[in-house]
């Protein structure tokens, strides 16, 4: 829902991009924050800066994220507005904080790569090569949100992401309270 703790519609938009990792949302996010000067949020970075878990996961190799201390912090900035939210995970968050919801996707063959790269093997390549080949963050987004507000992008090529910044940022352009 688009509105504020006050009953009125915030005076920028909240976005978040989510999807598997790997699938762009950080390179999409913080480009598409600097066409628009809206607030950049990596909740991932957010976690471990402000220590919003409970330790290490050895089996994922990732945190433990605290779910309720995330959303405690960033209660104050997503009631004012204009935050683009990046995190590979959407149903904890409460449904009012978005107005639109992008759910990133990329085919297997150009993820396996990109995580490859990244280092990932074993459990955690392939638990996150099943996540995207079965559609768990498109799921979950589209079972937390209203559908109307849940878009999936295409997150293959180089191109792909200038048209989607693009579109993304028409789309806050025209955003009105
Ligand atoms: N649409 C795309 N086309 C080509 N490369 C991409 C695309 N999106 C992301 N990448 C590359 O894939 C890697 C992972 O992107 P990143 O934004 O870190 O993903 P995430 O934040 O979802 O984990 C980076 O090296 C990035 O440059």
């Amino acid at each position: 829902m688009a509105r504020g703790n006050n009953g009125t519609r915030r005076p920028k938009p909240n976005l978040l991009i989510t999807g598997t990792p790997g699938t762009g949302k950080s390179t999409t996010a913080s480009a598409l924050a600097e066409a628009t000067n809206l607030r950049y949020i990596c909740v991932g970075d957010l976690v471990k800066e402000k220590n919003l878990h409970d330790g290490w996961d050895n089996e994922f190799g990732c945190h433990i994220i605290n779910e309720d201390l995330v959303c405690d912090e960033l209660e104050d900035v997503m009631v004012e507005g204009g935050n683009i939210v990046d995190y590979h995970g959407c149903d904890f968050f409460p449904q009012r904080w978005f107005d639109r919801v992008v759910v990133l996707r990329t085919e297997n063959s150009i993820l396996y790569d990109r995580l490859t790269n990244r280092g990932y093997s074993g459990t955690k390549l392939s638990n996150n090569l099943e996540c995207e080949l079965y559609q768990i963050l498109l799921e979950e987004a589209c079972d937390s949100y209203e559908e109307e507000i849940v878009t999936a992008l295409q997150s293959n090529k180089i191109e792909d992401i200038s048209n989607n910044v693009e579109s993304l940022t028409e789309w806050i352009r025209t955003w009105r309270p």
